[in-house]
């Protein structure tokens, strides 16, 4: 079965409180992004063991850690009856980068693992082994936009429609890692609540949506803020930092905007939410 995660942009996000397990309560929009990896599982052959085959960007660590491979084997334990599988991943999502990657190539090997092998699991069952395997990655489960909160992995209805939106996503080749991202940050209240913020025209969310991640590596990454100003010269109505970074991305309320001149070593999505 072949599928194509795709990556998620972050609206705003807010780290509020230190929780007592180390995580952080937050307060984020998920939005889904057309930026896909490709993920194909197939039943391996008779006496093979589960492996995965990685093309496209590499991935760092060891290949049998893969989060693909761990979900797998997370259902597995769930499902003695499951075979060996061949997975193949071809990664073209940029990691280290706020966009959810590893996560949603974890949580289409759910989805696409539960309906090869006719498990019949309810959202909600693979939402619960999702969260096992990142916080962000039970918001690929039903891949809408969402109010995400505590971990990241709770999540409430939001009306937002941003269809027609042209957005560019900049990685400025530098992976940020997610647990040291977090280290920098003291949690604070919003200002703005953020549903009533994001309830707002596009061109007030400027001055009304945050990304708290952006003060804390601000220091030690100035190509963030350079980008982030380089996105608004251009037009963009609004431009953040998603996630925990590196990627920067700019909304424009009419369609994609003309091509910018980027450094050759940065990865540039550009199209139409
Ligand atoms: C904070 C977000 C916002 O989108 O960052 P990005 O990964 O997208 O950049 C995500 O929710 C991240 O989700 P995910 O990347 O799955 O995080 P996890 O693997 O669960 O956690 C990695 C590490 O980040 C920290 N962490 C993560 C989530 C959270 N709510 N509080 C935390 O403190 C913890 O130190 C944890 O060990
Ligand atoms: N399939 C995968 N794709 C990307 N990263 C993966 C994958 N499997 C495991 N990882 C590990 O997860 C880490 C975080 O990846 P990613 O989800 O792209 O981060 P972020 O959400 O911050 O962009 C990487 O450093 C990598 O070692």
């Amino acid at each position: 079965m072949l599928v194509f995660p795709n990556a998620k942009l972050n609206l705003g996000l807010y780290i509020t409180e230190r929780r007592p397990d180390g995580f952080h309560n937050l307060e984020s929009v998920f939005l889904p992004l057309p930026w896909t990896d490709a993920l194909e599982i197939l039943p391996a052959e008779p006496g093979h063991a589960t492996s995965i085959a990685l093309t496209g960007r590499p991935i760092p660590g060891d290949p049998a850690t893969n989060l693909c491979v761990r979900a797998y084997e997370l259902l597995q334990a769930d499902f003695p009856q499951l075979p060996s599988v061949q997975i193949y991943l071809h990664k073209i999502v940029p990691i280290g980068a706020g966009l959810g990657g590893g996560s949603a190539d974890a949580a289409f090997a759910l989805k696409a693992t539960n309906e090869l092998f006719g498990l019949n699991i309810s959202a909600a069952g693979l939402e619960e082994c999702a969260r096992r395997l990142g916080s962000d990655c039970a918001f690929f489960i039903q891949n809408k936009p969402v109010l995400a909160v505590e971990r990241g992995d709770v999540f409430q209805e939001i009306n937002l429609n941003l269809s027609g939106t042209g957005c560019v996503v900049v990685y400025p080749n530098l992976h940020i890692s997610t647990p040291e991202a977090f280290a920098g940050i003291t949690p604070r209240q919003p200002a703005h609540g953020l549903r009533e913020a994001l309830a707002q025209p596009l061109g007030t969310w400027r001055n009304t949506v945050r990304n708290d991640f952006e003060l804390s590596l601000a220091p030690r990454h100035p190509v963030l803020a350079a980008i982030k100003q380089q996105l608004y010269a251009a037009g963009a109505a609004y431009a953040s930092l998603s996630g925990s970074g590196s990627a920067v991305y700019g909304l424009w309320a009419a369609g994609v905007p003309a091509a910018m001149p980027w450094p050759a070593e940065y990865t540039v999505w550009q199209g139409v939410l």
